[in-house]
């Protein structure tokens, strides 16, 4: 499903970010990508949702090359992409079902679709009966399973989270890694960055492990130390 070909990035300031990747991940797998801070997770992550583009090297997704994408090809991609962050990033002056909404709007969706895609979505992460809520109302965990109901509601082929257990306490933060699980069960593909040892020892998936920006590791159920 993706594949990385020999990535190196250059940050400008001759700041080398990832050096020399290679790796590739198949449709259905999930993959924790660990890695002390600065170790180039938040890139390898950017290459991927093509916020950055490699120095070096070349990138599958789907079999096209995601380096060479022009102009439109650009958000056309993203939108088969879900993504989840530390912070939530939920708009704080839309409602729970207002922000998932949002998301197939952007695609041209409306009326009772968009509804019924929406309250789905909501109902997979157990926060429909919050759907009028605002984010601010909302836990740190009801907040994060609100941002996956986004992440899920245009049916991606590949969700990416950034550090999402960076914002909540132990049982929350397992509460939200079965959920990507459950997501993962039904075939999306699924890749975790995250520095979080507890999280990673007890889901013992695949570990791709970042030090200095080079790939020191790659683990079937592995541990978040080697
Ligand atoms: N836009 C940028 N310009 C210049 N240097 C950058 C930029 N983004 C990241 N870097 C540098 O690239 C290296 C890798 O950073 P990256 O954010 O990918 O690491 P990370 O593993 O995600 O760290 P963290 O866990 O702290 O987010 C670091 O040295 C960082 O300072």
């Amino acid at each position: 499903m993706l594949q990385f070909f020999n990535v190196t990035k250059i940050y400008p300031g001759s700041i080398k970010a990832l050096s020399d990747i290679s790796f590739r991940v198949d449709k259905g797998e999930f993959v924790f990508l660990v890695g002390a801070s600065g170790a180039g997770k938040s890139t390898l992550l950017k290459l991927l949702t093509r916020e950055e583009v490699p120095t070096n090297g070349q990138i599958l997704v789907s079999g096209k090359n995601i380096v060479r994408f022009r102009g439109r090809e650009v958000p056309l991609y993203r939108r088969k992409i879900g993504m989840v962050f530390q912070d939530f990033r939920l708009l704080p002056n839309k409602t729970v079902f207002e922000n998932v909404a949002f998301a197939l709007e952007i695609c041209g969706l409306s009326g009772k679709q968009l509804k019924e895609r929406s309250m789905y979505a909501l109902e997979r992460v157990g926060m429909a009966k919050k759907a009028d809520r605002f984010p601010a109302e909302l836990s740190g965990g009801e907040a994060q399973r609100v941002a996956i109901a986004r992440a899920i509601v245009n049916n991606p082929m590949l969700i990416l989270a950034d550090e999402p257990t960076g914002n909540l306490d132990p049982d929350n933060s397992l509460a939200i890694i079965n959920l990507l699980k459950e997501i993962n069960y039904t075939g999306t593909t699924v890749i975790v960055a995250t520095h979080d040892a507890f999280i990673v020892d007890s889901f013992r998936q695949r570990v791709i492990a970042l030090k200095d920006g080079k790939l020191v590791r790659d683990e079937e159920s592995g541990a978040y130390a080697g």
